[in-house]
């Protein structure tokens, strides 16, 4: 990180609406991250020492319904390495903010929307401003006067003041409001931080922050060993070494990944929700069994979120076919998340990769595929439908960028 700013520490914290998945939420920390950057390098912020407070995990209700597991107050150190993330812009945990602070408070609390008139001018336009709340927020005063809400599961904290906030544009529409504008809190929350967007998508900056989020170690580990064990696969053989610092990293020469195919087949809602680009399982292992002797392998990893029958099918149909089953003690420790993380890191060290079109969580896969530098023909791909519904079109190749913000795609 750049040389600490003399001024005064300033925190940032966030949150997404409860309805929005986990890897969604991975991009929207990107976002966040790059505005606490815009912040500590803004003149308008007069060196302020603007750190990122991290929202803790949980209460992905809807697809992290795992009966019996306790899936809220996760840090952030579960799932990523902190220490690799601050090497992009300071990020702490909630409870070392509670710590440093003193109280589980937060000064201000924007909770951003859309406009209620829409796009009035019919053309795109960056803007901002102080709204009536237009869906009924989900925060109630106390009779303390004390702003009361969900706080990642955290009961005693509260918000001392509270706003809707309308917001069409990137991130850095946030810089002036927040630096000497409409603020000298020490800290703001945005609630609802999904309405920021990107400054600047697929640029240089997104790659550093994306780069920068390296998974935890204990997952990393837990997916080397299965990679080891099942499919054949290491880092040396396979050119996918990384060095310690993300910083360090370079894209010298090709990965290989290891001698596997492997393919993120997404079920569940994208069943109906995606219907014309969902393949039947027949087709997954009809197209995998062609590209599997296309690459001269003899497995096939399979990352999905699909039922144990279809998952028995498919195994019937594809005799060469490897899944991840974290044992109960792995489930207990590394959670939804985690599970899903490793599934991910096998994924991404495959030989050739397909994903499911639309998926956030097939989209890390292929960011991961870039940062290890594979060559992007064995990492944008997807399964058609074998319905006549799908066009068949192939996933756009977001380009890893390494020097300065430049245009992105194909
Ligand atoms: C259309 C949208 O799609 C979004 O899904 P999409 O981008 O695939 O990806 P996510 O938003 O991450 O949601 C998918 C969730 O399902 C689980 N999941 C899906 N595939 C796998 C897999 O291969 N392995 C493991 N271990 N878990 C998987 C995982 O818990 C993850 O958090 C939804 O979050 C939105 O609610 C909405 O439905």
């Amino acid at each position: 990180e750049d040389a600490k700013p003399a001024g005064n520490k300033r925190y940032l914290l966030y949150d997404c609406n409860p309805g929005e998945g986990f890897n969604l939420r991975r991009d929207v920390y990107m976002r966040v991250a790059n505005l606490v950057k815009s912040l500590r390098e803004s003149k308008s912020c007069k060196g302020d020492d603007w750190v990122l407070v991290l929202p803790p995990w949980g209460r992905i209700s809807y697809h992290w319904k795992e009966h019996g597991m306790e899936q809220s107050l996760i840090p952030w150190s579960m799932f990523f390495n902190v220490k690799s993330m601050s090497g992009f812009v300071p990020v702490i945990e909630y409870e070392d903010y509670i710590e440093e602070v003193g109280e589980a408070v937060i000064d201000e609390l924007w909770y951003l929307q859309n406009y209620a008139e829409g796009w009035s001018s019919g053309t795109w336009e960056e803007k901002m401003h102080e709204r009536d709340c237009i869906e009924n927020p989900v925060y109630e005063t106390d009779s303390e006067g004390k702003i009361r809400g969900w706080f990642w599961g955290y009961e005693e904290t509260y918000a001392k003041t509270f706003k809707c906030v309308s917001v069409q544009g990137m991130s850095k529409l946030f810089v002036k409001p927040l630096c000497g504008g409409n603020t000298t809190a020490k800290s703001v929350m945005l609630d609802r931080g999904e309405n920021m967007l990107h400054d600047m998508f697929g640029g240089k900056r997104y790659w550093d922050c994306r780069r920068s989020m390296v998974f935890a170690d204990a997952l990393i580990k837990t997916a080397d060993q299965f990679r080891s064990k099942y499919l054949d696969s290491d880092d040396v053989r396979d050119k996918t070494v990384m060095p310690e610092n993300w910083k360090d990293h370079k894209c010298t020469e090709d990965a290989i990944g290891g001698p596997y195919i492997a393919a993120h087949v997404r079920r569940k809602d994208f069943l109906y929700a995606r219907k014309e680009f969902v393949p039947s399982i027949k087709q997954v292992a009809k197209v995998l069994s062609e590209k599997m002797k296309e690459y001269k392998v003899d497995k096939v990893f399979i990352a999905s979120d699909g039922t144990k029958e279809e998952m028995k099918e498919l195994k019937s149909l594809l005799p060469g076919m490897f899944m991840y089953k974290p044992t109960k003690t792995e489930k207990s420790e590394f959670k939804m998340g985690g599970v899903a993380i490793i599934d991910q890191i096998i994924c991404s060290h495959a030989r050739f990769f397909m994903g499911t079109k639309e998926s956030t969580f097939s989209f890390r896969i292929q960011e991961e595929r870039e940062i290890m530098c594979f060559p992007k023909h064995t990492t944008f791909n997807r399964i058609c439908s074998d319905e006549g519904s799908d066009d068949c079109e192939q996933p756009a190749k977001w380009k890893i960028v390494w020097k300065s913000d430049s245009e992105i795609w194909d």
